[in-house]
């Protein structure tokens, strides 16, 4: 499959911003210059895990005519530090980057943050292009413009909204990802189901074994369906003033819990979890009937992910809540659910509440692990990595 063949999905301008694509399909690379405009000198930021393909777009490019630095940035959270952001601005500065060239970000949501925030830092703001290779930033990171770091109080706290000119979403790169980033990935994929896209859930359930790897017999649907799910919502409103904030659904927990596990845990299995206390919310509520909050747990579960966590952490988890960027003033906000597929802002929920959805939704004993989940089955699920603070 070309460029020519690829699936695209248009992803509508917001205020003072172009509209571009997201292509979706294989043997992409080509496809980049196009979205570069009039770039001269291009600046491919990556990490080492997809070194090679970062090679392969300054392959493509230098016999295009571009002038491309590869630059290296750190694996995974690591990427998302002001230090790590400082160091690109220092290399784009060395190398005389002007307004006119542009930054592409290869690797995946980590590095697609980093490199659109980069790009939107670096001289107010230069040109960039997202090349995802994780099935999680294909589906919701690289889309949409929001670009960011973390700081020592919480994620993504410093960011600015900063659409790409293009999305290109190499199905080859998912070959290479490691089983627990892929199943990361099916958490937002499966979020995208909850909040507007059933037809997402009834895909993963009909065969969970098939959903976590790419060569599923699903994967291209369930990609373009995630995608399409993330474009319409962030085409009507690029800069969270309403509606964006749906795609915040699990995610008001589940950044605690990364930070709380100073991000040895992936986005996803943090995610992942952040839904199912959602779910309990709503329920609790009397917004969600049983049946769809249940089913959260169990087509979570299904994939691999994890849907509990350490019941000694709350007070800590609330602490960190307090600075979600959905929080206004002392008011915690939480996208939850009126049904299926009706997302909901839930403002002002009291403590009882809270930590009653907490404890009975969520909570596990707490566990000597790294990564410290849990699931009904009691083995330890989320796959711990390497903390990044
Ligand atoms: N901006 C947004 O709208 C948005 C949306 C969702 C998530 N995010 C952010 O995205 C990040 C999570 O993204 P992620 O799950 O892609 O994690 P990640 O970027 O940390 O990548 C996961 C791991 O896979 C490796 N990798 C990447 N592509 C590979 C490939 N093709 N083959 C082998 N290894 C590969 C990476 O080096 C890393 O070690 C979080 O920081 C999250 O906050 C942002
Ligand atoms: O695009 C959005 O808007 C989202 O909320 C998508 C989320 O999956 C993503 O993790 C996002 O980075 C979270 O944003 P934040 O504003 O809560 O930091
Ligand atoms: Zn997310």
């Amino acid at each position: 499959m070309t460029a020519a063949a690829a699936v695209r999905v248009p992803v509508g301008a917001g205020a003072g911003t172009d509209p571009y694509e997201v292509l979706i399909g294989h043997r992409l690379p080509a496809a980049l210059g196009p979205m570069l405009g009039t770039a001269r000198r291009v600046a491919v930021l990556h990490p080492g895990a997809v070194a090679g393909t970062a090679r392969a777009v300054r392959s493509e490019l230098a016999a295009q005519g571009y002038e491309v630095t590869l630059l290296q940035v750190p694996d995974a959270e690591r990427a998302k530090t002001a230090e790590a952001a400082a160091h690109c601005w220092r290399a784009l500065g060395r190398a005389g980057f002007t307004r006119g060239d542009a930054i592409v970000g290869v690797g995946g949501g980590a590095t697609t943050d980093l490199a659109g925030f980069v790009a939107a830092t670096w001289l107010r703001g230069v040109r960039w292009i997202a090349v995802p290779t994780t099935l999680l930033a294909m589906v919701d990171a690289a889309v949409g413009g929001k670009t960011g770091i973390n700081t020592a109080e919480g994620k993504n706290l410093v960011g600015a909204f900063h659409p790409p000119a293009g999305v290109i979403c190499d199905l080859a790169a998912l070959d290479s990802l490691p089983a627990d980033d892929y199943a990361g990935g099916l958490a937002e994929v499966i979020k995208a189901g909850f909040i507007a896209d059933p037809a997402i859930l009834d895909l993963v359930e009909a065969d969970p074994q098939a959903a976590r790897t790419p060569a599923g017999p699903h994967t291209a649907q369930l990609i373009e369906r995630a995608v399409r799910v993330k474009a319409e919502v962030v085409s009507e409103d690029l800069r969270e003033a309403g509606r964006r904030e749906f795609l915040n659904y699990g995610h008001t927990l589940g950044h605690a819990v990364e930070r709380n596990e100073r991000y040895r845990w992936r986005h996803g299995e943090a995610v992942s979890v952040g839904m199912v206390f959602a779910a309990e919310l709503g329920r609790r509520t009397g917004r969600l009937d049983d049946a769809t909050a249940d089913r959260h747990r169990t087509v979570l579960q299904s994939v691999g992910l994890p849907v509990t966590y350490r019941g000694d952490q709350w007070p800590r988890l609330l602490d960190t809540m307090r600075i979600d960027k959905k929080t206004r003033g002392d008011l915690l906000r939480f996208i939850v659910l009126d049904g299926l597929a009706e997302p909901a802002v839930l403002a002002g929920p009291g403590p009882d509440l809270l930590r009653a959805a907490y404890t009975e939704g969520v909570a596990a004993a707490p566990t000597g692990g790294p990564a410290g989940a849990v699931n009904a089955a009691g083995a330890v699920t989320a796959s711990g990595r390497k903390a990044a603070t």
